[in-house]
């Protein structure tokens, strides 16, 4: 029996055996996005260590939560057209309370808290600029002010979601990936506090045997680099980025001083390929292969 035949009735002519024990065909339906099932498993872990989501619907920011409420300078490279997409139309945005942009301004521009600071004029209207965010890490500043100002209690926040880099494109290079981002706000947290926290997301990912090597944020210091010994792969791999705030970015915001900050990134699309057996990050967006 086919289209045809229905459409040209000629169906009417034939002889048919039905077959009642035929199995229906199975709808076709739709598939869990490979993204989406990491995003859940990493979700699910969080969850379950105690961790609450930050409200990261917001992909565009303004410079100052971006960049300058981390003490990250206005004349740092990643602030510029080739590693941040500025918005044109609206070209600015100020949600911030005067007091605080003045802490910020003074932080960076001749120091405080003990620290030198930057040493610039900072520009107000540099921290107004639109962008899109180059790191969830933006929503983590926002958290973390509102939580000092109403009254600071210890507090797990994670995030997951949508970054944009003005980068060259390449095999697994797109201008956006998902940041996954972990932050711990307590008394007296130590760098021990956070190896531990973040060995412990690991195992739970399967990845049990971590080392972690000294590296440089801006905005955190110390800072260190994760490696793992990928079970499946057989090898070491870098995991993301950690590192404990610092207070030149936590004092200003009215974070008590014997509150420390301690926070870990990695992203989605990286796990993702390697579950996956994906070689080209393209495979992932489902964007043609060979853009
Ligand atoms: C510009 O892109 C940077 C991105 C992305 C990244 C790196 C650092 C951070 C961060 C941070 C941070 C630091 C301090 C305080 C707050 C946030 C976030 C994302 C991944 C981070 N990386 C990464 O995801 N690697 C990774 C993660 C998980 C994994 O397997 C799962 C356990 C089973 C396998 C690999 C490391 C590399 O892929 C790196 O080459 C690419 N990195």
């Amino acid at each position: 029996l086919t289209v045809e035949m229905l459409k040209d009735d000629s169906w009417e002519k034939e002889n048919y055996k039905v077959n009642i024990n035929a199995m229906g065909v199975v709808p076709e339906q739709g598939y869990r996005h490979p993204l989406n099932k990491v995003k859940n498993e990493f979700k699910q872990i969080f969850l379950d260590m105690g961790f609450e989501e930050m409200p990261t619907f917001n992909f565009v920011e303004n410079g100052f939560w971006n960049f300058d409420a981390l003490f990250q300078p206005q004349q740092h490279p990643a602030r510029e057209l080739q590693d941040t997409f500025f918005i044109k139309d609206p070209k600015t945005s100020h949600d911030f309370s005067d007091e605080y942009a003045e802490r910020v301004k003074q932080v960076h521009s001749v120091g405080g808290y003990g620290s030198l600071g930057w040493v610039y004029d900072w520009k107000l209207e540099e921290a107004e600029k639109n962008i899109l965010r180059t790191h969830t890490t933006a929503v983590s500043a926002r958290m973390l002010y509102k939580l000092a100002q109403n009254g600071f209690k210890p507090k797990k926040y994670f995030s997951i979601d949508r970054v944009f880099r003005n980068e060259t494109l390449d095999a697994t290079h797109l201008a956006e990936f998902h940041q996954v981002e972990g932050v711990i706000a307590d008394v007296d947290i130590s760098l021990g506090h956070l190896i531990g926290v973040i060995s412990e997301f690991f195992k739970r990912l399967g990845i049990d045997n971590i080392r972690f090597k000294p590296a440089f944020n801006p905005y955190t210091e110390p800072s260190m680099e994760i490696f793992g010994y990928h079970p499946m792969l057989k090898r070491w791999v870098e995991l993301g980025n950690s590192g404990i705030f610092r207070p030149e970015l936590l004092l200003p915001m009215g974070i008590p001083d014997n509150v420390r900050v301690a926070a870990w990134g990695l992203s989605l699309e990286r796990p993702t390929m390697i579950k996956y057996g994906l070689d080209n990050i393209r495979a992932i967006f489902g964007n043609s292969i060979n853009v």
